[in-house]
């Protein structure tokens, strides 16, 4: 050999020498020439007789078939076989844990071969685990009956579910791929940006967990805790289209029920049915709140009944309390679900509308105004025909609290009533300056 490649030569053997990975070289025969000290601590505790002179002995007891796949190999030089995993019975030599090495066997020529072999226990064991943890999750979210679990897309459409979906909420997968998740509630009870303000909620705070009335496929109600949480933050995503959501809908409607009887009984109007004043301002005050996380258009109506007294008087108090009801029923026709109907006591109403410009209040004010004003209530054998007359309101960075609406909402029925009733006015600045500011 010459200088040269004698100094290559040195090199390399130093190479295999250190080398962080096994490395082994046999003869066709499995006898060892070369083996690096990582290999021999590897290979020396598997050896039947404490030597390390065969390759193939050394591995006798874990893969007795080395020998032969060597002998069948084909070609004259190739992958044997390439990371195969090895794995050590527990107890062996002393072991107390089970072992696994991965083996790669090169056929360099007719005379020889090179083996490389690492231990990869831990990246076994941890590949294990994590198949473990994913079949374990799978298992409880097939298993889990009482609980709908809902992937959801940046949009808050449905990706993905699990088969609880039916149970709880009585729709078909094929029902509910690619919809938005308003679908579980009943019909108009959340608007689209309230899908996407709970996102936005869910990304800020890490969760966004709402209670409220859900709705089956077949129209029954429940009462649904829905929890909304990110599956990966923001920043981990490399693109808007990735960003998903997962969606934990559970109908607790058992635990409502009970709450749902005392909170009717402390919150209910009990003439019309309506939320009475305390439960109003409570449910007023977290629309409130909303409003100053997210500020959209929010507006409230005043509603009276004109002229009521000459009803007590004219028709008896029992048939003023028909006509109060008559009235309750035709709020609760006209606006929608997720608006907040409450009787403040007297003939006197009032309507909170999240997601209403002030226009979009009006002609809904209005259109309730010409429906009772067209329709009469039956009374034993009266027909009393009554007209209401409604304020409106709309919230503004002016706007200190729900006291504050109430006051320009009661301000502008004032200026309804002086116009002449059964009819509607909205607040205006100029002529409230004091309250303008
Ligand atoms: N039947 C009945 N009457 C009620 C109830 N609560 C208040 N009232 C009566 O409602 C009437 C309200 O009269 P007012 O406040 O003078 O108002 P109005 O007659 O409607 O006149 P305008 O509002 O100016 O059109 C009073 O006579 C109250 O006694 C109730 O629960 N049932």
């Amino acid at each position: 050999m010459s200088a040269p490649v004698e100094e290559e030569y040195e090199a390399l053997l130093q190479f295999m020498y250190m080398a962080p990975i096994g490395l082994v070289q046999t003869l066709a025969d499995g006898e060892i020439t070369m083996v690096n000290p990582l290999c021999a601590q590897l290979l020396m505790p598997l050896s039947p007789d404490g030597q390390l002179s065969n390759l193939f002995v050394a591995l006798e007891a874990v893969m007795p078939d080395l020998r032969q796949r060597v002998q069948d190999f084909p070609d004259g030089h190739g992958t044997v076989c390439d990371a195969l995993q090895v794995p050590i019975a527990s107890g062996h030599a002393g072991r107390r844990q089970s072992q696994v090495l991965s083996l790669t066997l090169l056929k360099l020529d007719a005379e020889r071969l090179m083996a490389v072999i690492s231990d990869v226990t831990q990246s076994v064991r941890r590949d294990r685990e994590l198949r473990q943890s994913q079949a374990w999750i799978n298992t409880l979210a097939i298993g889990l009956t009482d609980y709908a679990l809902v992937s959801l897309d940046p949009r808050g459409c449905i990706q993905d579910w699990n088969p609880s979906i039916e149970r709880i909420t009585g729709f078909s997968a094929e029902q509910v791929s690619g919809r938005s998740l308003s679908m579980f509630y009943p019909g108009d009870a959340i608007s689209e940006q309230r899908v996407l303000d709970r996102l936005h909620e869910a990304d800020r705070t890490g969760w966004s967990l709402d209670e409220g009335w859900c709705m089956r496929a077949d129209g029954s109600r429940y009462w649904g805790s829905c929890l909304i949480a990110p599956l990966h933050d923001r920043d981990e995503c490399s693109t808007q289209d990735e960003h998903a959501y997962s969606l934990i809908i559970r109908d607790v409607s058992d635990r409502r029920e009970a709450a749902e009887a005392l909170l009717k009984a402390v919150s209910c109007d009990h003439l019309t049915g309506l939320y009475n004043r305390r439960a109003f301002f409570e449910a007023a005050e977290l629309e409130m709140q909303r409003w100053a996380r997210f500020p959209r258009p929010m507006s409230l109506v005043m509603i009276d009944a004109d002229h009521f007294k000459r009803i007590n008087d004219q028709y008896g108090h029992a048939a003023g309390d028909a006509v109060l009801r008559h009235l309750a029923a035709g709020m609760s026709a006209t606006f929608r679900a997720m608006d907040v109907l409450a009787r403040l006591g007297g003939e006197e109403f009032v309507v909170l509308l999240p997601d209403t410009t002030l226009e979009g209040a009006e002609a809904v004010a209005r259109r309730f105004c010409q429906l009772i004003a067209g329709q009469s209530v039956e009374v034993g054998d009266q027909a009393i025909r009554y007209t209401v007359s409604a304020g409106i309101a709309t919230m503004d960075e002016d706007v200190a609290n729900i006291d504050a609406l109430m006051q320009r909402a009661d301000e502008a029925l004032y200026a309804a009533k002086a116009g002449g009733r059964n009819r509607v006015e909205r607040w205006q600045p100029e002529s409230h300056p004091a309250i303008a500011r």
